[in-house]
């Protein structure tokens, strides 16, 4: 065997020894490795994942660089990873939106569960794994992302009189009812006019090509979040709960609206899980403990990750710039890119791979 063969196998043996619960198959499996080459001694590893995955890449590497080093040949290596986000089958073989490959709604049964906050973070931290991300915000009764985003004063333009530009926000593409109405102007929708006012932003955005769209939906399990459930091309489903018995029995309602139409759900993420006293540091339970993680394993769906009550979370959104962005390196923001870790896994593990030829054509 040559030199570069032997090198090649014995990378490929590593790769394929590296196990984490976003991988349902090995990396060897899934053809990730896109470059395997030493050059006077550095070797060169490329991945090409259809998924976002920057922090489990680190991780990677940390778990591999040493027995790579102990490759005689191998003096150094240099890691890289890109990406080509898989376009997975929506849900009820509803046509693609231009641009969007991937519609994830984040839902949750109870309002005030923390579902806008959830989708905010998650969204840009689905950025920060390495995807091109989008963000509607969907919650007729009260869009609160412009405020979380730090862009209720704005207004989007329309360069044709026809469509709309989105809000860019911290590197999302953003789109709301919230920059359409005054933000104290009541609005009382009904079933099918929400439902056509929404489809009509997310139609007439010009989304710019997005791996991502992350919309928040409005709360609760009534007429207009099945209508819009129908009715949005939707891919799968999120549901954010708390770990009190009430928010538990509304998101039990929330997961039964998603399969009656039949749309996937990743999971549930629990939010305010525990409160962090900000003097001490301890952990407490206030809103009980296990709940999520019951409810999960009930409706054989999994527990995507757990969210701790803490002032900072809700002073970052409301001073518009949240946590993924305001404390990158804090354990907040780590735990937000361990849930868009293994959203991401799961959309692309319980999907079904559309053919790129097709996943851009226009409706
Ligand atoms: N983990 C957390 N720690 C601290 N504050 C939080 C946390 N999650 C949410 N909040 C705060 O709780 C409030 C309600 O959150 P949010 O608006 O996200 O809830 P919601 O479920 O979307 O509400 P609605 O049902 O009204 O749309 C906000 O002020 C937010 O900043």
């Amino acid at each position: 065997m040559n030199h570069v063969n032997s090198i090649n196998q014995t990378v490929s043996g590593l790769l394929a020894t590296f196990q984490h619960p976003t991988l349902q198959k090995n990396l060897v499996a899934i053809k990730a490795l896109s470059r395997c080459e030493l050059v006077d001694g550095t070797l060169y590893l490329s991945l090409k994942m259809p998924f976002v995955w920057d922090s489990v890449f680190a991780q990677l590497q940390a778990t591999l660089e040493a027995k790579l080093l102990a490759i005689p040949e191998v003096k150094q290596v240099k890691w890289s990873i890109s990406y080509e986000v898989a376009t997975l089958k929506q849900a009820n073989n509803q046509s693609l939106l231009k641009n969007v490959k991937n519609i994830i709604a984040v839902s949750s049964g109870k309002g005030g569960v923390g579902k806008s906050s959830t989708a905010v973070n998650l969204a840009l931290a689905l950025a920060k794994e390495g995807g091109k991300v989008g963000l509607l915000d969907a919650d007729i009764y009260g869009p609160s992302i412009p405020t979380m985003l730090g862009t209720k004063n704005e207004q989007p333009l329309s360069p044709d009189n026809k469509h709309m530009s989105p809000i860019m926000a911290h590197g999302l593409a953003t789109s709301s009812i919230g920059y359409l109405v005054a933000q104290d102007g009541a609005m009382v929708w009904r079933g099918p006019m929400a439902s056509k006012a929404l489809l009509q932003i997310l139609q007439d955005t010009l989304w710019p090509e997005l791996d991502y769209m992350v919309i928040d939906m409005p709360p609760g399990t009534g007429d207009i979040q099945l209508t819009l459930a129908q009715n949005i091309p939707v891919t799968a489903s999120v549901i954010v709960t708390t770990p009190q018995d009430i928010a538990l029995v509304d998101a039990r309602k929330g997961l039964t609206m998603f399969k009656q139409v039949n749309i996937p759900t990743l999971g549930v993420i629990e939010n305010m899980s525990y409160h962090i006293c900000e003097n001490c540091g301890h952990h407490e339970a206030i809103f009980g403990e296990g709940g999520a993680r019951q409810l999960a394993e009930q409706y054989h769906t999994q527990l995507l990750g757990q969210i701790p009550l803490h002032r900072s979370l809700r002073q970052d959104l409301d001073n518009g710039t949240p946590t993924v962005i305001n404390q990158p390196d804090s354990e907040f923001t780590r735990y937000y890119c361990e849930i868009a870790d293994s959203v991401a896994a799961a959309l692309y593990w319980q999907g079904e791979v559309v053919p790129s030829a097709i996943s851009f054509k226009q409706v």
